[in-house]
């Protein structure tokens, strides 16, 4: 399983029938449902992750990036283009690209 199959899955169930479908249902009650949903995914996550429990933060790192893909459907936005993203900053320092982006902020 790839974020790509995973992505492709969340599309295809994106018009299924709410009542048979966990995706379908979420994105049925809206982007901002989605944003607190991804939300709450996130603060389980730390919450294992402070606890260090590891078999935990596995499963619940699992739906946090569920949920992200989900809460990037909603919005129209393409995992593609996160990754296009990452592939920008590939070779280069996070502690560089934050100064770009703080430059950029003050520009
Ligand atoms: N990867 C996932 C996935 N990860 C988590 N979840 C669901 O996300 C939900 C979140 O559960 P929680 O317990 O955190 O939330 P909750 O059910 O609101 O309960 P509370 O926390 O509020 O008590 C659960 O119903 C999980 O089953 C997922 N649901 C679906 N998928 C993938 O999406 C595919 C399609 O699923 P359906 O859309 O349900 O057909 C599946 O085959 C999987 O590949």
């Amino acid at each position: 399983m790839t974020l790509d199959d995973l992505a492709a899955i969340i599309a295809q169930r994106a018009g299924a029938d709410p009542e048979g479908s966990w995706t379908a249902k979420l994105l049925a009650k809206g982007p901002e449902k989605c944003a607190e949903k991804f939300g709450e995914e996130a603060i389980e996550a730390i919450i294992e992750a402070v606890r260090d429990d590891r078999a935990a933060l596995t499963r619940e790192a699992a739906d946090v990036l569920f949920h992200l893909l989900v809460m990037l459907h909603s919005r129209g936005v393409a995992l593609a283009d996160v990754m296009a993203v990452l592939d920008e900053r590939q070779g280069r320092s996070g502690l560089a690209e934050k100064a770009a982006r703080d430059q950029r902020g003050r520009d």
